[in-house]
């Protein structure tokens, strides 16, 4: 496809998604019910009957997609298909995006069909949670045009993709990776080569910290997450954590973080950034200035549309926080001394 093409604001891209799994489902679906034409790509090479896990795969696409975001009368087309198929639908490729298992050799070994198949411009994303991009761009002759884009499942419901680039990503793939997402109504944030990207990371601190906080009796597994969905992810999806860091105070952050260090140790300890915030009086809203710039003449406003996005989410929210818990828990085995 020509960049002429390319440009037109509602021209064709050829999307193939290579992995028919769990990700590679939910990628398909999200680019139907934007309606886009997409191709599933099912690539293993195995005795096992193939073709019936191709039609259970494009069945469970169609059966949970739901009613397109798109005001045009085509129902968009999607194709499943075989690792023979695959390329010629390769061929004429505009993006590819790579789902199989994350193991390194079934990658290894994957890309380097696809990059001898693969249209000569078109972009390779790997779906990878956590191979670096710079690992994965190493798979395929031409680096400039591999960049991962990790969608958070589910793929389809999810807003948020993150697209790692490593230094050898042509700027110009990444800008027609964020507005593909964007025009299937995706939110993508760019990120660098670093492992666990942005979500993976913050969440593995939080998930390892649940499950020790269990681990101690500190509290039960139903208030720990009825404590995040009511408490930290509310907030979370109105203010990000930087914001909240400007909005509560830098100075509670010092203060809390010396304190959580010396009772539980290291893992609390604040970056230097926090401490250069404070020592520079940066501490957010209070001072006008700390992660965010703020004009005295605007927080009031600001703070009022915060507030207000934080009223309409309770709205809409709130019934289900306050309903009991759906889940009942493993009870705790008992203690040593008593098996
Ligand atoms: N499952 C999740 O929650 C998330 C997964 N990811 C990433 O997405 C990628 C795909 O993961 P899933 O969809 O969960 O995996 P999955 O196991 O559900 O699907 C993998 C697909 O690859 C095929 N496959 C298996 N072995 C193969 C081989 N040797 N050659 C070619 N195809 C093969 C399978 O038949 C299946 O269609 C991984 O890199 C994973 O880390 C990213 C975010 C979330
Ligand atoms: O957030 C997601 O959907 C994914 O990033 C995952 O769950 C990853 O597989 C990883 O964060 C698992 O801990």
């Amino acid at each position: 496809m020509t960049d002429t093409e390319r440009t037109g604001a509602a021209q064709r891209i050829d999307v193939v998604v290579v992995g028919a799994g769990r990700m590679g489902q939910g990628i398909a679906r999200a680019f139907l019910a934007a309606g886009m034409d997409v191709t599933l790509a099912d690539v293993k090479e195995t005795d096992e009957d193939r073709v019936r896990y191709r039609k259970a795969a494009e069945q469970q696409v169609i059966e949970r997609l739901r009613p397109t975001g798109s005001d045009s009368d085509q129902v968009p087309q999607l194709v499943v298909c075989d690792r023979e198929s695959a390329q010629s639908r390769l061929a004429t490729a505009d993006v590819v995006f790579e789902a199989v298992p994350e193991v390194i050799e079934v990658k290894r070994s994957i890309l380097s069909w696809v990059d001898a198949h693969v249209a000569g411009d078109a972009v390779i994303a790997s779906t990878t949670s956590t191979f670096l991009v710079t690992e994965i761009a190493d798979l395929v002759e031409d680096p400039s045009r591999v960049l991962n884009a990790h969608w958070l499942n589910p793929a389809d419901l999810m807003p948020l993709v993150e697209v790692s680039r490593s230094d050898r990503t042509d700027p110009a793939q990444v800008e027609r990776m964020t507005e593909l997402l964007r025009r299937i109504g995706k939110i993508p944030v760019v990120c660098g080569p670093a492992a666990g990207y942005i979500v993976p990371r913050l969440q593995a601190l939080v998930m390892n910290e649940a499950a020790r906080m269990v681990e101690e009796g500190v509290a039960t597994a139903t208030d720990i997450d009825l404590a995040v969905r009511a408490g930290l992810g509310t907030r979370f999806s109105v203010l990000g954590p930087l914001e909240f860091i400007d909005w509560g105070g830098g100075d509670i952050l010092y203060y809390a973080s010396r304190y959580l260090t010396a009772q539980l140790g290291d893992r609390f300890r604040a970056p230097a950034v926090v401490e250069d915030n404070m020592a520079n009086r940066r501490r957010g809203l209070q001072d006008h200035t700390g992660f965010y710039e703020y004009d005295p003449e605007s927080t009031a406003a600001y703070q009022a549309g915060r507030i207000r996005e934080f009223e309409e989410l309770l709205r809409l929210r709130g019934p289900e926080l306050r309903a009991d818990p759906v889940l009942s828990e493993r009870p705790a085995p008992p203690p040593e001394s008593d098996r």
